[in-house]
């Protein structure tokens, strides 16, 4: 089967290796130049420091739709919708593969819907614990997928380093995955302040129900977010020192502004977007989300982050569990 990799960031070309690995044919995306040079010709891979491509790139987009069966999304949720409006063509393509963690806070929508106003082709959501430099280094993965053509694609990308769960709940692995980076940027803000094991747990725990309460609302099923792309993903994301989240909060809570943490990095912490997202639909369908309120607050309106700490402990006491 041929697949094109849309996004030479570090998923991307993780996961093309994993393709390869599996003897698929691969064709990556990169929309610039040196970045195509790097793979083809020095054979590096910028993002993943020391993982050698086993793919080649192009930055023709359009050559990378024409050679696909399928196509796999995976740059920044924010740029998609541009992206693929450089497409003119997508008579080849049998299916698309999302790979993507966010919500476009232009429009508020989810990755399926924003794919649905290009073209309407079979959609998967691929979604779970799974850092690229990890998947990079083969080390045992487990993720979900959920949308179309599910059972054909579980056996394309399983092998011994990855392995692939079905799920049919494709708005709640959509949710959850975009989701959790907002509430990775609160456990980061925690690691910054003290690095305290009691508050994480809590952060991390209430986090899910804020998650769960969230994506019910949109008519998420309540068991996803016990699985690999929600209280999975969760804890890697909150916990992992690959995360790119978590690793913003706790920049921000050591003292850096926004625009200093994004100055120094070129990688993408999709959570400091999908927060915006969140806060405006809560507040547009009436969901009490009092940890991304938070994480918008520190991020946008300067809020000293013990300050929210302090006001997430001083809400109105109540029971554990209320949905
Ligand atoms: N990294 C991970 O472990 C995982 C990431 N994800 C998700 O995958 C998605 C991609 O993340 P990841 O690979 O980590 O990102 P990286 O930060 O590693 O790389 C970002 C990639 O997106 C490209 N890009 C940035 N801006 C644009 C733009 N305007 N148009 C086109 N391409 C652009 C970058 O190109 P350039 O180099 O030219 O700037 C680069 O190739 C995200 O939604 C993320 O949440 C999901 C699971 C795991
Ligand atoms: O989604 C991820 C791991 O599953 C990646 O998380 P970060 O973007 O925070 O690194």
């Amino acid at each position: 089967m041929k697949f094109g990799v849309i996004g030479a960031g570090s998923w991307g070309c993780a996961f093309a290796n994993l393709l390869v690995d599996n003897g698929q044919d691969v064709l990556v995306w990169a929309r610039r130049k040196e970045v195509v040079f790097e793979i083809n010709v020095l054979k590096k891979i910028s993002y993943l420091n020391g993982i050698r491509p086993k793919f080649n790139a192009s930055d023709n987009i359009q050559e990378v739709v024409d050679f696909s069966d399928y196509l796999v999304i995976a740059i920044p949720v924010q740029f998609i919708r541009e992206n693929l409006s450089k497409i003119k063509y997508w008579d080849n393509v049998k299916g698309i593969v999302n790979l993507s963690k966010g919500l476009e806070i232009k429009t508020l929508k989810r990755v399926s819907e924003i794919i649905r106003d290009f073209v309407s082709i079979p959609y998967t959501v691929l979604s779970g614990p799974s850092h690229a430099e990890e998947v990079a280094e083969n080390i045992p993965t487990a993720v979900t997928i959920a949308g179309e053509n599910v059972e054909e694609l579980q056996i394309l990308f399983s092998n011994d380093y990855f392995r692939v769960y079905t799920s049919d709940d494709v708005v709640g692995i959509e949710i959850s995955g975009a989701l959790k980076n907002v509430m990775a940027i609160a456990a980061g803000v925690l690691d910054g302040l003290g690095g305290w094991d009691n508050s994480k747990a809590a952060l991390m725990t209430r986090a899910l129900y804020e998650m769960i309460k969230f994506g019910k609302i949109f008519g998420a099923q309540e068991k996803t977010f016990f699985g690999l792309s929600g209280v999975g993903d969760l804890m890697v994301t909150c916990n992992s020192r690959h995360s790119r989240n978590r690793l913003l909060g706790e920049l921000i809570a050591k003292g850096q502004t926004l625009e200093e943490v994004m100055k120094n990095t070129k990688m993408v912490a999709e959570g400091m977007y999908t927060v915006k997202a969140v806060v405006e639909l809560s507040l547009k369908r009436g969901i009490d989300m009092p940890i991304s309120s938070e994480v918008f607050k520190i991020l946008y309106a300067n809020k000293n982050p013990r300050l929210s700490m302090l006001d997430l402990m001083r809400r109105p006491l109540k029971e554990e569990w209320y949905i």
